[in-house]
Formats: structure tokens, sequence, C-alpha cells
């Protein structure tokens, strides 16, 4: 049926699936150049014969029915009572079409027996009433089911939301770094939230169906046996060619669709305010919109094929159902002129004919929407059975109230998950409490990661980092950072006030104006706060309020000020200065000295003339200390250091005397 295991999950399917049509190019599928027939994953890898399909469906069968008491689970967190009505009319209004069908036959039976003279009026009132209350019942039982399920679809999008928010928050760094990890939290929160009430609706409506489907067999049996067997299986050949293109068609459609995925980035290339600036100037505009159309066309050809197939197909199998039914229609209608069946009779089997072909296509439908939103699901309970890796020990040690800043790292070696080598190898030094160390090297050396396992972002895998002498792993590490003050090379630009923008630097003096201020003005973002139209007020950023746009360098402060809010034992600093202009990165560094008083400090700087400041200065080599001591001493051993400060205070004084 639809693709291998259902319990596996997308990836799994994708990776299991990957069959390609043409032999592997030099060009890779990234959708921006080479062919534009990217091939789509098969879902059908598998042997083709009865057994291992069979053996697949039931696989699939199974896998899927297995993720309903999660969904089941999910859904009465939301609201036990929606669940709970919502349950009850569906299983109710399963019986109805059923109902409905026997009440025409009453119906017509009472209206021929009054004609031929041997029933009464009254009879003909009292099944019309009936009807009447059966057709009242099934409105009201279709109202309920429509708002039942709004009201449950916002519920559970909340309770999914915040299930989702509530976990991404608690793990650990390498988990948003990872590509694959990555992605699947950001299907656990896209797609996640709507899914688990559409996973119960596919459910219900299948159960419901069933229910229609066993009643109305149960009352042709009562009619004639014979009746019974040719409606259940004159719908069979539809089912076949149902099944057999249904699943392609959730394969193409599917999100996953290499294909569809890459239009869709194109799409946002030329969509997205953050690439329309380098778009423009690089004239990509064009080159992107006319890849993307010749992708669609390939896109569009698929759909059209597959689409021209199902309904040949669907059709054709279609007629020989169509054909069965009206040839039993036909042996009805003579039965009721022989006399051996009624009017009725012959009514209620073409409503019941009618409804058990609906009914099988709606038990596929319903499976197959059942099958796909469990696929979304898997993404989600996978997401959400994922452990935190970087947590606190059983008993964690109580970082004293004031503590001194004393770091050694002890042959420290860190390789990035699934990296072929190793970022940091063997790293070792020791910074005493409240020194001020520069941390230099080429990009790519290492100094960023050196920053991140001191934070316990990760955590080393050989070595250990220890702060006043204790394994910094023995720490809380909540509490660990609660003692750093840091500002990332990416830091983050939160659309809220300069105030807002500044407090989240330390949640406990959020809307302390005194403290803010007094850090912006520590950062050198004060004179332009001030300038903004309602100050430390003005919203910043254009995605809420229109606020101010601030350039790279103001932005830059603001952060540094958020850094300098908390304050904490330790300063951690990467590439600060990077964004700003020679005065302002002057005047940061000549106010560092007091602001570093009495803390550790370490800050990374491919500038020379700031790194020269610090009391020692370590080089990193290829994930290795090459050189660690002062200025003097590292320029006295005429090595790297030395080769990179002579080689810098050349390119100025060329400046100069030019
Ligand atoms: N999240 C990550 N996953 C895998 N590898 C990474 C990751 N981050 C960095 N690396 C790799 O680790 C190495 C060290 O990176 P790091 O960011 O520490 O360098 P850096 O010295 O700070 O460089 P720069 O001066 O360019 O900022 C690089 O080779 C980089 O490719």
């Amino acid at each position: 049926m639809i693709g291998p295991p259902g319990g596996g999950g997308m990836e799994m399917l994708l990776a299991r699936g990957g069959r390609r049509r043409r032999p592997p190019s030099t060009v890779p599928d990234s959708g921006l150049t080479g062919p534009v027939d990217i091939p789509e994953p098969e879902p059908e890898a598998g042997p083709k014969d009865l057994k291992s399909r069979l053996t697949r469906m039931w696989v699939n069968v199974s896998g899927t029915v297995r993720g309903l008491p999660k969904v089941a689970k999910l859904t009465w967190q939301a609201s036990p009572f929606l669940t709970i009505t919502i349950t009850v009319v569906t299983l109710l209004s399963g019986l109805l079409p059923t109902a409905t069908a026997y009440i025409a036959k009453l119906l017509i039976d009472s209206v021929v027996a009054a004609i031929q003279g041997h029933g009464t009026k009254s009879a003909i009132v009292g099944v019309a009433l009936f009807q009447f209350g059966i057709l009242v019942l099934t409105a009201l039982s279709q109202a309920l089911t429509t708002y039942g399920q709004s009201l449950l679809q916002e519920r559970m999008t909340l309770t999914i939301r915040h299930q989702v928010m509530d976990h991404a928050s608690k793990l650990h760094l390498s988990y948003f770094e990872g590509s694959a990890s990555y992605d699947m939290l950001r299907q656990a929160a896209q797609e996640a939230p709507t899914r688990p009430l559409s996973m119960m609706n596919s459910a219900l409506g299948l159960v419901r169906t069933a229910i229609t489907f066993g009643s109305m067999i149960a009352l042709l049996v009562s009619i004639s046996p014979l009746l019974a067997l040719v409606a259940l299986v004159a719908p069979i050949p539809a089912f076949i060619s149902q099944s057999k293109y249904g699943a392609r068609a959730f394969w193409l459609t599917l999100m996953m669709s290499p294909l569809k995925r890459r239009m869709d980035y194109l799409s946002s290339l030329v969509t997205t305010d953050t690439y329309a600036k380098e778009t423009k100037l690089f004239g990509l505009g064009p080159y992107f919109v006319d890849r993307f159309q010749r992708l669609g066309q390939v896109f569009y050809e698929r759909q059209r094929k597959l689409t021209r197939k199902r309904s040949v197909s669907s059709t054709s199998w279609g007629l020989l159902s169509t054909a069965a039914g009206s040839a039993i229609a036909l042996y009805i209608a003579l039965e009721a002129v022989g006399g051996r069946l009624t009017l009725g009779d012959l009514a209620l089997y073409t409503a019941a004919a009618a409804s058990v072909q609906t009914s099988v296509q709606g038990l596929f439908t319903a499976f197959s929407g059942m099958y796909e939103n469990n696929l979304y699901l898997d993404t989600l309970y996978r997401f959400l059975g994922t452990k935190p890796e970087i947590v606190a020990p059983p008993e964690p040690r109580p970082l004293p109230s004031t503590v001194e800043g004393h770091i050694e790292f002890e042959e420290v070696s860190f390789t990035y998950p699934g990296a072929p080598e190793p970022a940091l190898d063997g790293v070792s030094f020791e910074i005493r409490p409240g020194e001020t160390v520069a941390v230099v090297g080429r990009n790519g050396a290492g100094k960023s990661t050196l920053f991140k396992l001191l934070c316990r972002l990760y955590d080393p895998t050989g070595g250990r980092i220890l702060l006043d002498g204790v394994d910094i792993r023995e720490y809380d590490p909540v509490e660990l950072r609660r003692r750093i003050s840091a500002m990332f090379q990416d830091y983050v630009t939160y659309q809220g006030t300069a105030s807002e923008n500044i407090g989240l630097g330390d949640l406990t003096h959020l809307v302390d104006r005194e403290r803010i201020e007094e850090s912006a003005k520590r950062a050198g973002a004060d004179e332009r706060i001030e300038r903004l139209p309602s100050g430390y007020d003005s919203p910043l950023g254009r995605w809420f309020d229109q606020g101010v746009s601030l350039s790279g360098g103001e932005w830059q402060k603001i952060a540094l000020a958020r850094a300098f809010l908390r304050e904490a034992p330790i300063l951690i600093l990467d590439e600060p200065t990077s964004a700003l202009d020679a005065q302002a990165e002057h005047d940061l560094f000549s106010r560092l000295r007091e602001l570093s008083e009495g803390r550790t400090t370490l800050y990374i700087s491919h500038r020379f003339s700031t790194v020269r400041q610090a009391e020692r200065i370590l080089l990193l080599e290829h994930g290795k200390v090459a050189e660690y001591g002062t200025h003097d001493e590292l320029m006295a051993a005429k090595a790297g250091y030395a080769d990179l400060f002579t080689l810098q205070a050349a390119a100025y004084l060329d400046e100069a005397v030019s």
C-alpha cells in the first residue's frame, strides 16, 4: 500500500526510498543549477509479490493503529469534554445514513400499501415524522461535529505548541545545530499542531464509515443475502484503483517531495526581506524565478501524468462497479415487478449500494489520512521524546555566591557531532581570577567553540574544564550560565523596545531602567537610544509596531549592553567590535579595563590593536593552543602571533605612509 513501515517516520521513508532514476552527476541536486528533473523518492522499493504487499500493508495498518492511543491522549489533554462529545456524535452519526435509507423504504412501502388500499394515511404520517426526526438528528450531529472540531482544533494547537516550545527550550545546542534534528524541530513546530486532530478525525471517520458500512450490509442481508454480497463485491475494483494511485499522490503532494522543497526554497529567496538586497544586487531575481518556473513545470507534468492515470484507472474500474450495481438494480426491479420484492426494497437497495460504494472510498481516504498524519505525528513524538543532553548532575555542586573566576582547560578536545575532525584538540591553559585574555586565531581555529564549551553549551569530548577548581559538569548548567555574561558573534536582535533588548540580559532587571541605562552607557549605546523617538521605550526592528531600523554597529552596541547588564564574574565577548566604527571600538576598549574590573574576561578579536591590550593572549591554530602569554612575550617569541601582529601593523603603516 503506502510505502514502508508506518512507525519509521519520514527520514527513514526518504532514505529507504531514495532510488535514483538517473546516474549520479557531478552537479548536486540543490535545484539552483543543473537538471530540473530532480527525482522523487520511490515509495515502493520493496518486492512486489502479493505476499510482501500484504505484509507491508499490514505493517502500515498496525503502525498507524498503534499511533492512535497517543493521539487520543493528546486530544484528551486538550479537552476531555470536547473529545467525548465528538466521539459520541461521530459514532451515532455512523448509523444515520442506514436509518435514513431504511425510513425511505418504509415510506415508499407504506405509500404503495395505501395506494393498494391496505394501508392507512396515519401510518404514512408516522413514518414521515420519524423521517423528519432522523433528518433533524443528522443536521444536529453535523453542526455539533463542526462546532466541536473547531474548538478542539484551537485547544490542540495551543496545547501542542506549548509542549513543543517547552521542550525546545530545554534542549541542548547541538540539537539546533544539527540539520536533521533541526528539521525535526521545524516540522514538529509547524506541522504537528494540526495533525493530531486531523488524525483523530480520520480515525473517527473510519469508525463512522465502518458503522455505516456494517449496518447497511446488515440491512441488505435482512432483505436478501445475495444483494448484500453483490453490494459488497461491486466496489472492489474501484477500491483497488484507489489504493494503487492514492499512495503515489500522497507522496507527490507531501512537502517532502524534493522537487517541491527546492521550489519553496527558490520562492523564499525572492520573497524574503533578508535575501532581497543580495538577490537584487547580483541580479538573481529573474534567474531564480526562471529556475522556479522550470522546476514547477516538471512538477506539474508529474502531477498531470499521475492525475490522468489515476482518473483513467478509477473511471474504468469504477465503470465495472457501476455495471455490476446496475445489473443488480435491474434484477431487483424485475423481482419487484414479479412481486417478490417491494418497491421500498428497490429504493433501499439503490441507496445502500451507493452508500456501500462511498463507504469503501471513505474507508480508504480515512485510512490514508491517518497514515499521513501518523507520519507527521511520529516526528512530533520523536521530538518530544528527545532527552536534553546537557543536564544538571543528580546532586549538583552548589556554586559559591562569589565565584572567583579561575578557569582551567585541561587537555580539552571537542569534535562536533558528525564532523570529520576535532574543532579543539588537547587544549590546556589557565586563566587567573580577574585576568583579561584575548583569544586569537584564523577563521575556523576553534575560538567560538572554546567559548561554547566554557558556557557548557557543549560538553568536551575529551579533557575537562574547571571553574574555581571544579569540573563545570558538576555544577547545574543553569547556575553556571548565571555566572557568565556573554555576547556571541551572532547575537540576537529582539523585536522589542530598546529597554527590553537590554533588559533581557538579566530577567531580574528586565524593567530596572536605571541599570539598563547604565549598561547602555557602558556599551556606548546610550547616545543613540536617547535620540530615538521614544528613547528607551522605542520599538526596534520592523516586525511589530513599525519600530526603528538600527545599523549593524548600533545593534551590536545594544547586544553589548545586554551582556553588560548581567554583573557576572565571567565576561565573554566573541568579536564584540566587529561592526563598530574605529572610534566606537577605541572607546569600548578604553572602557573595557574598567568594565572587566574584578571579572575574568575573555574576548575574541581579529584586530591586534585591541588584542594587545589584554593581559594575556591565547593563539589557537587548528584547534590547538599554539602560543599563550603576554603581548611582549609573544612578540619576543617571534612566532605565529608576532607574524600576524606585524602583518596587520604593516598594513596600517603602508596606509599611513602612502
Ligand atoms: N555547529 C557546528 N557543527 C559542526 N562543525 C562546526 C560547527 N560550528 C563550527 N564548526 C567547525 O568547527 C571549527 C571551529 O569553528 P569555530 O566557530 O570555533 O571557529 P572560529 O575560530 O571561531 O572561527 P571564526 O574566526 O571564523 O569565527 C570550524 O572548522 C567549523 O567548521
